[in-house]
């Protein structure tokens, strides 16, 4: 194989409750990619489309990983990627993880499968740190494995995939401001009190629990986060607007997608999940802000072939 085209999904990290520890991944909005076998062994950068992103390989995570990976397995072969981005660095949505997760799919199929989805993960991991300056895994497994997951330990890493409710919709809303992961990194306490940490795992474990037995109330009791949404929702306008209507919506739950600004809701159905989105519109409609809005299922293979 000389070239291969990819899809690599938009996720939502955290899902409110799992700080840097769950995620999803989303089946309809996503980055395109290309990667082309070269014979110089130089990793080129040669096209990106919607989105102003360095095109010098060690500054892009796709560069980053394509030459971690052709590095660590000797390959005979150098790179030329082209990257098609379909929503915006900087959105809560796993922008930077979207192309560091494609590139280690990719670039794994073109070394013959070489290596395992948690190899794929470490490597797309060292791109989050380019770009965020932390290895965080939640964005990059979600996009690897698809459907939900659990980062249940990083040192060593551990990945559990956990099953994926069928019919349960994800509405987005994306506030046209950019938030740098690493600046919302910023303001997430390092220490919590035993109370909180308590209410907090309770609803990790609540959500995963209710994500395996189907069972939407316990999904929707779930998805309340004390650490990181107190802090960061005051960077995202009318917050807490949006996540009122979406729930009065009939949203089963709602909170910030990733380090935001992008705006999550859960709901049971794709009905319900157009009623959120039109709720949510409504919050931001007249604001002056600009603003998309996303209706999606959730993805339950992760990046894949085009
Ligand atoms: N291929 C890429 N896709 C997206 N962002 C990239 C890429 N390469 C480097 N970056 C940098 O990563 C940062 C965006 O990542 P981050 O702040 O984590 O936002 P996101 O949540 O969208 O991933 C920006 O500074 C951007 O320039
Ligand atoms: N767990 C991380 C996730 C960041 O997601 P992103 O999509 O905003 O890059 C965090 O909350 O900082």
């Amino acid at each position: 194989m000389n070239q291969i085209k990819v899809f690599s999904p938009a996720t939502v990290a955290n899902v409110s409750c799992g700080y840097d520890a769950m995620g999803f991944a989303l089946e309809t909005l996503g980055d395109d990619m290309i990667f082309t076998k070269t014979n110089s062994k130089d990793v080129v950068i040669s096209k990106i489309e919607g989105a102003i992103l360095p095109y010098e390989a060690n500054k892009n995570v796709a560069g980053v990983v394509a030459l971690l990976m052709l590095k660590d397995s000797k390959a005979n072969f150098g790179l030329d990627i082209q990257i098609f981005k379909n929503f915006k660095p900087g959105s809560g949505l796993g922008s930077s993880a979207a192309s560091a997760s494609g590139t280690a799919f990719a670039v794994n199929q073109l070394l013959g499968n070489k290596y395992s989805n948690l190899e794929l993960t470490l490597f797309a991991m060292q791109g989050e740190v380019a770009a965020c300056g932390s290895a965080i895994a939640d964005n990059v497994a979600a996009a690897i494995y698809g459907g939900f997951i659990l980062v249940k330990n990083y040192e060593p890493l551990d990945i559990v995939s956990i099953p994926t409710p069928t019919n349960l919709v994800a509405t987005i809303i994306h506030p046209q401001i950019e938030i740098k992961t690493e600046d919302a990194r910023k303001v997430v306490p390092t220490q919590i009190d035993l109370k909180t940490a308590i209410t907090q795992w309770s609803n990790v474990g609540g959500l995963i629990s209710g994500l395996h037995s189907n069972d939407f109330d316990l999904i929707g009791r779930s998805l309340v986060d004390l650490v990181a949404e107190p802090n960061r929702k005051k960077l995202i306008p009318h917050f807490d607007d949006v996540k009122q209507s979406a729930i009065a919506a009939g949203a089963l739950g709602a909170g910030i997608s990733g380090s935001g600004p992008s705006i999550f809701a859960l709901s049971k159905n794709l009905k319900t999940a157009q009623k959120v989105e039109t709720a949510m519109d409504a919050v931001y409609k007249n604001s002056g802000i600009d603003y998309s809005t996303y209706v999606s299922h959730i993805s339950k293979t992760g990046t894949r072939i085009q």
